[in-house]
């Protein structure tokens, strides 16, 4: 399932493609009008953070609770309001706090009758490197999973040992794809019930923004980040395009071209039923990279998954 999360103001013209506006007429030229979209939900400026996760993420955590993988992710160009709807601020908590306030709760009225094992890990994928944003001073991480704890003081601890700097575009621009995970296990209580052991893991992933060189003044370490930024955001799109393919001899998809695809393998092309925000921005000046992103959406959104419940029974 594909959600496009329309950060603030865009018009959507008679065709179906996405405009600001002011600019119809020029952005028309720039691109021919024939391009059309089609996703499960527009989000206008208005929308609250809160409108945003009930119509996109509450719906799959009936999923997480009965044992199936999932995950959701949000991609655009840097600037466009993906650490804004993933994360969100004090007073406008975003989906990743939200999803975890919402499980807790639905966990909670399933106490009588599961007792849950939840474990977390918080990692980041900066210039092909991974870091445990738990625990950074272990330094670069080999693939693998860590993490147990109290979930909101570790986002909150994770999210302060994130790599950010100001760039052009954005003041504070994550320079590093952040992916944070939750293992959810849950044991039915009374052995004598036919009830399975119910596992799950859910992902939720703030990418690093695309970002055009020729459009930034980035230098030195700025340039180096953006050029593996893309480069692992190309490698991603490579995975997507080979999954969404229709041809009868299915292409080999190459997880392995970065880090990030290799870490994202079991939520693109597994078990897993995923949501893709696309946060576009408003402004003329960012058409292009608007028009990337509904492109990128738009394949990512061919991607066809059959997801079952990965059950383990325990002895009873
Ligand atoms: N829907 C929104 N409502 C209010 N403010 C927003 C919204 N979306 C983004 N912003 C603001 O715009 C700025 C850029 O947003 P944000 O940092 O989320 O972008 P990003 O896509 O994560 O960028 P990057 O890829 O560079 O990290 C931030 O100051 C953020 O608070």
């Amino acid at each position: 399932m594909i959600q496009l999360h329309v950060s603030t103001a865009v018009a959507v013209c008679s065709c179906g493609c996405v405009l600001s506006t002011n600019r119809r007429r020029e952005a028309t030229r720039a691109i021919p009008c024939n391009a059309k979209f089609a996703f499960d939900h527009v989000f206008p400026e208005q929308s609250s953070q809160l409108q945003v996760f009930q119509k996109t993420t509450k719906p799959i955590l009936q999923d997480v609770l009965s044992g199936h993988n999932v995950s959701v992710f949000a991609y655009g160009a840097t600037g466009a309001g993906k650490t804004h709807t993933m994360l969100g601020h004090g007073g406008e908590p975003g989906i990743i706090v939200l999803t975890m306030v919402e499980l807790f709760e639905q966990l909670r009225q399933r106490s009588q009758e599961y007792e849950t094992d939840l474990s977390v890990s918080y990692l980041e994928v900066y210039n092909e490197t991974i870091r445990d944003l738990l625990n950074p001073s272990v330094g670069v991480l080999n693939l693998r999973e860590s993490g147990d704890g109290v979930v909101m003081a570790l986002l909150t601890k994770g999210n302060q040992n994130r790599t950010q700097h100001p760039t052009d575009a954005n003041a504070t621009s994550s320079r590093s794809h952040a992916v944070f995970q939750l293992h959810v296990k849950q044991t039915p209580r009374n052995s004598g019930t036919t009830a399975h052991v119910l596992t799950a893991k859910m992902s939720l992933i703030d990418l690093a923004g695309s970002e055009r060189a020729s459009a930034t003044s980035n230098r030195g370490a700025r340039m180096r980040e953006g050029a593996n930024i893309n480069k692992s955001l190309l490698a991603l799109g490579s995975c997507i395009n080979a999954l969404a393919s229709t041809a009868r001899r299915k292409p080999h998809v190459p997880y392995r071209n970065s880090k990030l695809t290799r870490l994202l393998k079991d939520s693109l092309g597994g078990n897993t039923r995923t949501i893709m925000l696309a946060n576009v921005s408003p402004s003329y000046g960012t058409y292009d990279d608007t028009f990337n992103t509904l492109q990128y959406a738009k394949s990512a959104k061919n991607i066809k998954k059959s997801a079952s419940a990965w059950r383990r029974t325990r002895p009873l």
